[in-house]
């Protein structure tokens, strides 16, 4: 079974992801591949310094991601480029890793894509399991993590699909409200219910 799991930000994706690395589930973070098909090297990388120019690569070769940041934030149509260019290598390199675990025999993967829905890749997944939290809960913690003023945060958060309309898009939910150990046991429960785990 391909896993998709997802939440918003600060709502317990990482935590989650954490324990299903203890039990030793294959995981593709969505986000590490993002980094990755960047790297020096790559094709893609390439093809940015083609449609951006040599100022987005530092001076060893690598990507100056607050240089992009500053270019697409002023000339948002240049957003559109970018993404053309890094969505579809994401894409890739994700089903690369799942196929090389699929041959490799893993039964189960967890497939961590923060924007599962925002970036509509349902059907890379057969279940969509969806860490939701409180608001309060959520900011409180998002301030604290990143030392954000209560503004600061609220824009982060809304910047997002909010999390009930993902928890309506979810085959599971698991609510990170209390103790880790809450959320552990309903996460081992959901695993089990899958046929994941015994
Ligand atoms: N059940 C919990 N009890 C207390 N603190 C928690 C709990 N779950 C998560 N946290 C804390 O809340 C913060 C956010 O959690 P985490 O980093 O797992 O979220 P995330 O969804 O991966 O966030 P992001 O997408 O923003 O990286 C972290 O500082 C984490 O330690």
């Amino acid at each position: 079974m391909i896993i998709g799991l997802t939440g918003s930000i600060a709502s317990g994706k990482s935590t989650v992801a954490a324990m299903l690395n203890e039990l030793q589930l294959p995981i593709i973070d969505a986000d590490l591949v993002a980094r990755v098909v960047v790297e020096p090297g790559t094709e893609t990388l390439q093809q940015i310094v083609e449609a951006f120019g040599e100022e987005v690569l530092l001076e060893e070769g690598t990507l100056n991601r607050p240089k992009l940041g500053d270019i697409i934030f002023h000339e948002p149509a240049k957003r559109k480029t970018l993404n053309d260019i890094i969505h579809p290598a994401i894409r890739r390199e994700m089903l690369r890793q799942r196929d090389e675990l699929l041959e490799n025999g893993a039964r189960h993967i967890i497939m961590d894509i923060p924007l599962l829905f925002e970036s509509r890749l349902q059907h890379f997944v057969d279940n969509i399991l969806v860490v939701s939290v409180k608001e309060e809960t959520q900011l409180r913690r998002l301030m604290e993590r990143n030392n954000l003023s209560e503004s600061e945060a609220k824009a982060r958060i809304s910047s997002q699909l909010p999390l009930f309309e993902k928890e309506k898009g979810a085959d599971a939910v698991i609510y990170n409200n209390q103790s880790l150990e809450s959320t552990r046991e309903q996460l081992h429960k959901i695993l089990r219910i899958w046929q994941v785990v015994n």
